[in-house]
């Protein structure tokens, strides 16, 4: 479903990507996982057709997303902490202008919305103003929104920040509903828990970098550790390690920084 070959970004002289390379299918949720700056945010922009590497290319559902990013962009929903909703609109309305957006009728919608509204639970939401909104409800309405042309591919990037326990929860059940339908979700997060509770898979990112994919068995059996968090760690120190040898060996010095 999704191929990601040779992606590099640059900001300046800032490589925030370098020979990113990985695959993810239908019916699973792909985890990103990666420390601030990590690039997570730049990869996801590049997927989501908002952002043009420098070098690489990326394919969802065989369609290229340089090429062919009209296509893509009807391929994916996408939720990125932006909420970005207009405040005079209820929750109906809001869905019901980005059903139009994508092309779909007034019966298409609304069959649509019932249909979210029976996964999400969006209830009251449909028809209070957005700026009646408490943060989970906004959440909801977001990733209704995002979701609401039935995309294959879902993508969400720190979705889950600032949500209480239970806006968090209905999140997370949401990702593996989806998951359950076939669909594909790419889940960027910070939060071990949320990777070890709905990713089948992840990658982490460092620095640009791609140091590391597998199952979350996989990750943890790599590192020898017991949990992702301490996985995580181990492979960020391995690399940081790694990168010192180079930077010695470049240098002419002894291992550790002796001269
Ligand atoms: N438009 C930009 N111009 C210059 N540098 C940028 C720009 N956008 C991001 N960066 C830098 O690129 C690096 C990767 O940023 P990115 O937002 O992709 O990381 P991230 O893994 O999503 O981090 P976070 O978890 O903090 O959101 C960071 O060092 C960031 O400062």
């Amino acid at each position: 479903m999704l191929q990601v070959e040779n992606l590099s970004k640059t900001y300046g002289a800032f490589r925030a990507l370098r020979d990113v390379s990985f695959s993810a299918q239908a019916g699973e949720v792909f985890g990103l996982l990666g420390p601030n700056g990590a690039g997570k945010t730049t990869l996801l922009r590049v997927l989501a057709t908002l952002l043009r590497p420098d070098s690489g290319t990326a394919t969802l559902a065989g369609h290229d997303v340089l090429r062919e990013s009209e296509t893509v962009r009807g391929l994916i929903g996408v939720v990125n902490g932006g909420m970005g909703l207009y405040d005079r609109l209820s929750g109906r309305e809001i869905l019901r202008y980005f059903a139009g957006l994508y092309g779909m009728t007034r019966a298409q919608a609304d069959a649509r919305i019932e249909a979210l509204n029976a996964s999400l639970d969006l209830e009251s939401t449909l028809a209070t103003r957005a700026a009646g909104f408490s943060t989970g409800m906004k959440q909801k309405i977001v990733i209704a929104r995002a979701v609401i042309h039935d995309p294959p591919v879902l993508i969400l990037d720190e979705a889950a920040s600032g949500l209480d326990v239970l806006a968090r929860r209905a999140l997370l059940d949401f990702v593996l509903a989806y998951r359950a339908a076939g669909r594909l979700v790419i889940y960027s997060t910070h939060v071990m828990s949320e990777v070890e509770e709905v990713c089948d898979r992840a990658a982490v990112l460092d620095r640009g970098e791609l140091i590391a994919q597998g199952t979350v068995q996989g990750l943890l059996a790599e590192t020898g550790q017991t949990s992702l968090e301490r996985a995580f760690f181990a492979l960020l120190q391995a690399r940081a390690l790694q990168d010192h040898a180079l930077q010695d060996q470049a240098l002419g010095r002894a291992p550790g920084g002796a001269a």
